[in-house]
C-alpha cells in the first residue's frame, strides 16, 4: 500500500517519498523487496544534502578552508588542554549549505548589520560577511573565547576583518549590551544554545533589536525531528516549546524551512497600520532642540522609538536637553551648531551619523522670531531672521540631502508657521520680516521636494498655531491678546504640544511615504477665519 498525504495523491517530495518507500517496506513480506524498498529510501536521503552543496554556489576558497578547518580541528584536544570551553562536536558547524543560504537572505534583504548568535568557527559569519556592502557588519556573540582566536584570522585572511565585531560573553547579556548601544540589525541569525532561543527572541523583540523589515532567522527548529516526534531531549523540548511560541505570537509572520536543521524565518508583520508610525531603530536629529517646541518634537521623536540628536547653538542646554531625553529612556546626544553656518550643518549630520550611526529623520527647527512695526524693522533684526530662519533651514536641507540622498532615503521636516500661510497674516502682532522668512520656508520645502521625492528624500514641514507656551502664559505684553486670538479658533483654545507631536511622528514616519512638499497646518483651525 502506498503512503496517503494530505494532497491526496503520490509521493512528490523527497520526504514524501522516503515516506511512501519505508510505508512499502513495513508493508511488504517478501524480504528481498523490503530491502529494494529500504535502499531506495536510503539513496534519497543520504544523498540529498550532497546533491544540495554540489547545485549550489561552490563557496569561496576562504570559505571552503574554514569549513574544512572546522572539521577537521582537533576539538577534543582543544578542550582537554584547557584552550576550547567545551569539546565542540565537528557539526556544530553550520556548512556549506547554510553559508550560501545566508549570502543569499543578506543579499535578498539588502542588509548592511547582521547579528549571529552563535559564532562558533564563524564559517556563516565570513559567507555573511562576504555578502556585506562595504560598510557593512557582521556581529558576532560567542560565549567561548577560544572561537575567536579560531575565527579571525580567516577573516584577516580574506581581507574582511573590518566586517567583523565579536562580543564573548553569554549571549543574553550580550544582547542586553547591544540593545543599550541603540543598535538594530537587518538581519539576525540564531544559532547558540537550544534552550535559551525563547529568552534570545523576547531579548531580540523586547529591544528592538530587529530593524524595521528585517530578518530573523533561527537554525535548527526541526530539531532532527525531535520537534514533532518521538521522546524529544532537553533541546528538542525547547525547540518544541520554540515553534509554538513563535507561531502563536501575534505580531510576527514565521516560516519554517527544511533546509538541513530547518531554519525558522522571522518577520514583523507589516500590515498593522501601527507599525507604519514606529520609528524604531531610526535616527533623528533636530536643529533648536535644547528648549520649547523642538524639544517637545525630539521627545514625540524618541517616544515613537527614535534615537535623537538635539542640535543647538547653546550647547549646554542641548546636552541638557539630551540629558532629559536619555531620563526617558531615549537615546540621545547633544550637538553645538550654528545653523546659519553652513560647515556647522555638514558637521552635525557627519556627527549624528558617526555617533548614532545614520541619520533617517532631520528636523530643521531653529528659528527666531522678533516683532517690530515694518517701517522701523531694522537690517539687523531682518537680515538675522532671514539667516537662522530661511538660510539656516536650506543649509540643514543641503547637508542633510547630501546624506540622505546618497543611502536612497530620509524624511526632512521643516517647521514652518502659521504665518507663512498665503491668505493668512498674525494680527495684531507686527513680525514682517519672520512671516516673510517662514513663508520662504514653506516654498523651500516644496522646491526641495521636487527635486529630492524621487531619490528617497521626503521634504515636508510643520506649521503649528499659536502654542500655549510659558512664554505667552507669563508675558504681560501677550496675555491680553490671547482671548482675541482664540475667538478666531474654531477648536475654542490655543494648541498644545500634544497636539503637534502626533503630526511631527507622521511626517518622520513611513505613514507620510507618499506625502510631499506638503505644509502640514495644526492650528485649530485659526486660518480659515
Ligand atoms: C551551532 S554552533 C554555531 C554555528 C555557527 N552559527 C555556524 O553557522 O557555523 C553554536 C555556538 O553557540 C555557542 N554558544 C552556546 N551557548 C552560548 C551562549 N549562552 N552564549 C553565546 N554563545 C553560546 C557555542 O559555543 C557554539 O559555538
Amino acid at each position: 500500500m502506498p503512503a496517503k498525504f494530505s494532497h491526496n495523491g503520490p509521493a512528490d517530495t523527497p520526504v514524501e517519498c522516503i515516506t511512501d518507500l519505508l510505508t512499502r517496506a513495513l508493508e511488504s513480506s517478501e524480504v528481498t523487496q523490503k530491502d529494494e524498498y529500504i535502499k531506495k529510501a536510503l539513496a534519497i536521503s543520504s544523498g540529498l544534502d550532497e546533491y544540495t552543496d554540489a547545485v549550489s554556489t561552490v563557496p569561496s576558497s576562504g570559505c571552503a578552508a574554514l569549513i574544512k578547518e572546522s572539521f577537521h580541528h582537533d576539538w577534543k584536544k582543544a578542550h582537554e588542554s584547557g584552550g576550547a570551553k567545551y569539546e565542540h562536536p565537528t557539526q556544530a558547524c553550520a556548512g556549506q549549505l547554510e553559508g550560501n543560504f545566508f549570502k543569499s537572505l543578506v543579499s535578498i534583504a539588502g542588509a548592511k548589520e547582521v547579528l549571529e548568535v552563535g559564532m562558533f568557527t564563524g564559517t556563516t559569519a565570513l559567507a555573511i560577511a562576504e555578502a556585506l556592502p562595504e560598510d557593512g557588519k557582521v556581529t558576532c556573540l560567542e560565549i567561548d573565547p577560544y572561537l575567536e582566536g579560531f575565527v579571525r584570522p580567516h577573516f584577516q585572511k580574506a581581507g574582511l576583518e573590518n566586517k567583523l565585531d565579536i562580543h564573548i560573553g553569554d549571549a543574553a547579556s550580550s544582547l542586553e549590551k547591544l540593545a543599550k548601544s541603540g543598535k538594530t540589525f537587518d538581519v539576525i541569525f540564531v544559532d547558540a544554545d537550544k534552550p535559551s532561543y525563547k529568552k534570545y527572541y523576547d531579548l531580540i523583540f523586547k529591544h528592538n533589536l530587529l530593524a524595521l523589515g528585517g530578518v530573523l532567522a533561527v537554525d535548527n527548529t526541526i530539531f532532527k525531528g525531535e520537534s514533532y516526534s518521538g521522546q524529544p531531549g532537553e533541546s528538542g523540548k525547547a525547540i518544541r516549546a520554540f515553534n509554538e511560541a513563535v507561531v502563536a505570537d501575534p505580531n510576527i509572520n514565521v516560516v519554517v524551512l527544511p533546509v538541513r536543521d530547518g531554519i525558522s524565518l522571522i518577520t514583523r508583520k507589516q500590515n498593522a497600520t501601527s507599525d507604519r508610525y514606529s520609528l524604531t531603530g531610526q535616527v533623528a536629529m533636530v536643529t533648536g532642540g535644547a528648549q520649547g517646541l523642538g524639544l517637545s518634537f525630539a521627545e514625540a521623536l524618541g517616544e515613537a522609538g527614535a534615537s535623537v540628536a538635539i542640535v543647538d547653538i547653546n550647547g549646554k542646554k542641548a546636552e541638557a536637553a539630551a540629558a532629559h531625553l536619555q531620563k526617558k529612556g531615549i537615546r540621545s546626544i547633544a550637538l553645538q551648531a550654528d545653523v546659519t553656518n553652513p560647515d556647522d550643518c555638514t558637521r552635525m549630520v557627519t556627527s549624528t551619523v558617526e555617533q548614532l550611526g545614520a541619520l533617517d529623520i532631520a528636523l530643521n527647527n531653529a528659528g527666531i522670531n522678533a516683532s517690530s512695526p515694518a517701517e522701523e524693522t531694522s537690517e539687523k533684526e531682518w537680515s538675522s531672521t532671514f539667516s537662522v530662519n530661511t538660510h539656516g533651514v536650506f543649509y540643514g536641507c543641503q547637508a542633510e540631502a547630501r546624506h540622505m540622498l546618497s543611502v536612497g532615503r530620509g524624511k526632512i521636516i521643516n517647521t514652518g508657521s502659521m504665518a507663512s500661510l498665503p491668505g493668512y497674516v498674525p494680527n495684531p502682532q507686527k513680525q514682517a520680516a519672520y512671516n516673510a522668512s517662514k513663508a520662504a520656508v514653506v516654498k523651500l520645502t516644496q522646491s526641495l521636494a521636487v527635486e529630492w521625492g524621487a531619490r528617497g528624500v521626503n521634504v515636508n514641514s510643520i506649521s503649528p498655531g499659536i502654542v500655549e507656551t510659558d512664554l505667552i502664559k507669563e508675558s504681560k505684553e501677550l496675555q491680553p491678546l490671547v482671548e482675541g486670538w482664540i475667538s478666531r479658533i474654531p477648536a475654542g483654545r490655543l494648541c498644545y504640544v500634544d497636539d503637534l507631536k502626533a503630526g511631527m511622528v507622521f511626517l518622520a514616519s513611513r505613514g507620510s511615504d507618499y506625502l510631499m512638499g506638503h505644509n502640514l497646518v495644526i492650528d485649530g483651525g485659526q486660518n480659515l477665519l
